[in-house]
Order: C-alpha cells, then structure tokens, then sequence
C-alpha cells in the first residue's frame, strides 16, 4: 500500500528554548499538518508564547530547527509573505500617532516592498478587511483610542491583509465579547477552509472542540498533538495542567 505524503505547515525538531539560562520548551518535536486549524494550549507559564515566537524566530533557541512548508531555507526574508502573526493585545506599545487604518495598512508592506506606498486598491481592501472585523466605522480613529478587544481586532485585520499561508494569532479572544469570538472564529474557519493553516494560542477549555480541528497541548514538554478528537481528552489534560480535577465539566 502507498503511503499518503503527509504535507506539513511546520516542522519543529528537538528545539529548547531558555530565557536566563532556564529553560521554558524543552526538546520540542512537533509536526503541524498544512489546512489545520490549531490550539495551543497549556496552563500559564507553559510556553505557548515562547513557542509561536521562536517558531517565528523571534527568538533564538539553545538547539532545534523549525521549517516551514518543507522549505530549506526558512529565513524570514524568503517567509515573510507566508508568515502572518497576531501578537498578544497588550503586548504592544501603541503610544505612537497611527489610525487604525493605517495600521491595517502596514499588513501589505511585505508585498509592497519599503518605497511603494499603498494605492486606492489596498485601501479599498483594507477597508474590507476592517468590514470583516466589524471595525470599519473606526478607520480614522486613532490606533491608542481603542479599548484591547477592537485592537485585537485590528490585529487581525491587518493579518487578514497579508494573504498568507499560516497564521499565527496569540490569544485573539483575550477580552473580546462573546460576538466578536464568534465572528473572529468564523473567520478562522473561513482561513482554514480555503487551505490555509490557523495556529491559536487558546485559553478556553470549553470551545476547543467547537473551534478546532487540531490541537497541541504543551508544558514545557509537548504533552500531546493532533486531531481534538483523538487527543483532548481528560488524561492529556491532567497531564499537561498537573490537575487532578474535572477540566472539561460538561465539554466533551
Ligand atoms: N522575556 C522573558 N524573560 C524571562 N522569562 C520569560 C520571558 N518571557 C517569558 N518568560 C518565562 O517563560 C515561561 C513561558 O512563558 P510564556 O509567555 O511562553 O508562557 P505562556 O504559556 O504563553 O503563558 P500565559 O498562558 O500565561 O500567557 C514563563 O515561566 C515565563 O515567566
């Protein structure tokens, strides 16, 4: 029988990470499959972010090796127009003069280049990446004048302008209302389905089976990674949050 060739998003080997000599993802080895809409999940402090950053390499490991679509070259120059990334509301600074239209903008300066400026299309289309969020009524307003949950938002628009073909989003429902996660994974799943990889930093226990088709639990270690069905399950979840209590109560 022929083997079906598995086409991978990323592919991480061996990859420990440390700040201070301490290390936070030790021997990392995880495959994520291209089209999966994914969770990483984790207790705080487990090294969700650490891993989406030094997948990014934002940051740089003690040891391992991270690729992406197969690729033999995965310097962010030759990825940057693949690579899309959703960091943390709060985790940036936005004390600097910009509108939100402008910051959604900056989602196609991969594509530009640094001379062209963006032209009456990108706008238009950044205008509809806006509508997609429900944040078309603020493109004037200044980025600093909104709350966390419509920043996040614009976040994601900007993503939305970069056409990539994996997303990384860093808890993208961190204080936003119950219709706006809604919308948000409505858009997620429209990613998916047109082929893309989806891979979420997620805190909610309850909504991973509704949400994703793939999820990875880690702390420190990778506890377990793959279909939601076949590995988020109370065992794994125990192991990865030390629990000895219910963490799913009616959710699967
Ligand atoms: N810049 C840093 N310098 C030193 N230690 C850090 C730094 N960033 C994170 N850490 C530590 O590394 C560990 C992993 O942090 P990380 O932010 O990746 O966890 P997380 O799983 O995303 O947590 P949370 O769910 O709380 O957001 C934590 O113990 C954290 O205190």
């Amino acid at each position: 029988m022929e083997l079906k060739r598995v086409d991978y998003a990323v592919q991480i080997e061996d990859l420990t990470v440390a700040y201070d000599l301490k290390p936070v993802l030790w021997d990392i080895d995880l495959n994520i499959p291209q089209g999966k809409l994914m969770a990483v999940i984790g207790p705080n402090g487990a090294g969700k972010t650490t891993l989406i950053k030094a997948m990014l390499g934002l940051l740089v490991p003690v040891s391992g090796t991270v690729r992406f679509f197969h690729e033999a070259d995965n310097s962010l120059r030759k990825l940057k127009n693949k690579v899309a990334y959703v960091p943390q509301s709060g985790s940036v600074d936005w004390d600097f003069p910009a509108t939100v239209l402008d910051i959604v903008l900056m989602g196609c300066y991969g594509k530009l280049g640094f001379i062209k400026r963006p032209g009456k299309k990108d706008k238009d289309n950044a205008m509809e990446n806006l509508k997609k969020v429900g944040m078309e009524d603020y493109a004037l307003r200044q980025i600093s004048q909104l709350s966390g949950g419509q920043q996040q938002r614009v976040f994601l628009a900007r993503a939305l302008m970069q056409t990539a073909d994996i997303y990384f989003m860093d808890e993208p429902f961190k204080g936003v209302d119950v219709q706006t996660e809604k919308a948000i994974i409505a858009l997620l799943k429209e990613l998916k389905e047109s082929g893309k990889t989806v891979v979420v930093v997620h805190h909610d226990l309850q909504t991973v089976s509704e949400y994703f088709d793939w999820v990875t639990l880690i702390n420190i270690k990778v506890i377990a990674s793959g279909p939601v069905e076949e590995v988020f399950h109370e065992q794994n979840l125990k192991k990865a949050y030390h629990s000895t209590g219910n963490l799913l109560k009616s959710a699967v």
